[in-house]
C-alpha cells in the first residue's frame, strides 16, 4: 500500500470565511476591514468559468500573525520560516479559565511541547463578535518560551485582550522569536497531541497570513 495513504483523523480548526451581515457571519475586529466575496466574471452571465474576488483584514478568520504586525522592524509574512507551523503539538482546554488571561496557574504539567494550542471558548463565536475573550499573560507566553515552546496559538481573536495597548503578550513573543495562531476552531477538540498543519498565505509585507489550519490524529495514536 502506498506510504502516502492515511487514515489519520482530521479535524478542520479554520473559521469559514463569509461576509458579514444581520444574521450573523464572520466576525471582524471592531473597526477592521469587513470581509467581503463577490464574483467578477459568472458563467450565468456567459463567462466561460466563475472567479472571485475578496477585501478583508490580514487578520481575518484564523490567521497566522507576522512579527512585523508587533514590530517595525520584524519580518513579514513572506520570510518567517514555516516550520513553527508544522508538526507536533499539544491543545490545552483552558475553557474553565477565569480573570480575563491564562496564567502560569492555569497551565496542566506539560512533559515537552514544539506549539500549544489554547482552548479558550467552550463554543466558538461563529456569528457575533465576543470582546470578552480569554487573553494570555505575557508571564504565560515567557514560561511556554523557556519549555521550548516556539508556536502558541488560539482560538480568541488575538493573545492581548481586546483593550490592550501595551501588547505584552506579543511582545513576549517577539522577544522569544515565537510564532502566534489565532482565531482557531477548537469546539470538539479534546486536550491532548496533534499533529498541527497551518501554513499562513505568503504575503509580501504582510502582517499577517490567513491560514487554512487542520489537525491530524498522530500516528499510531
Ligand atoms: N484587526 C485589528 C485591528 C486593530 C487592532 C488589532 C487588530 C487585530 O486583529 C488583533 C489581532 N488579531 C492580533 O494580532 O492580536
Ligand atoms: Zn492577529
Ligand atoms: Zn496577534
Amino acid at each position: 500500500m502506498s506510504s502516502w495513504r492515511s487514515d489519520r483523523r482530521i479535524w478542520d480548526i479554520s473559521q469559514t470565511l463569509r461576509p458579514t451581515n444581520e444574521q450573523g457571519g464572520l466576525p471582524v475586529w471592531p473597526g477592521d476591514t469587513q470581509f467581503a466575496f463577490e464574483r467578477t466574471w459568472t458563467m450565468e452571465d456567459g463567462s466561460p468559468v466563475n472567479v472571485g474576488r475578496m477585501t478583508m483584514s490580514t487578520h481575518s478568520g484564523t490567521h497566522g500573525d507576522a512579527p512585523l504586525h508587533y514590530s517595525q522592524t520584524a519580518p513579514d509574512i513572506a520570510s518567517v520560516a514555516l516550520d513553527p507551523y508544522l508538526g507536533e503539538c499539544l491543545v490545552i482546554d483552558a475553557t474553565d479559565v477565569s480573570g480575563g488571561a491564562i496564567s502560569v496557574g492555569d497551565l496542566p504539567h506539560i512533559e515537552s511541547a514544539d506549539r500549544v494550542l489554547f482552548r479558550t471558548f467552550a463554543r466558538f463565536p461563529h456569528d457575533e463578535w465576543d470582546g470578552d475573550f480569554t487573553a494570555i499573560d505575557a508571564e504565560t507566553i515567557e514560561w511556554l518560551a523557556l519549555q521550548g515552546v516556539k508556536l502558541v496559538g488560539t482560538d480568541a481573536p488575538s493573545v492581548d485582550p481586546q483593550e490592550s495597548k501595551t501588547m505584552d503578550a506579543h511582545k513576549a513573543v517577539l522577544k522569544h522569536d515565537m510564532r502566534i495562531l489565532e482565531g482557531l476552531v477548537l469546539d470538539g477538540v479534546s486536550e491532548g497531541r496533534y499533529e498541527l498543519i497551518a501554513l499562513p498565505l505568503k504575503i509580501a509585507g504582510g502582517d499577517a497570513g490567513l491560514t487554512r489550519a487542520i489537525l491530524r490524529e498522530l500516528p499510531d495514536a
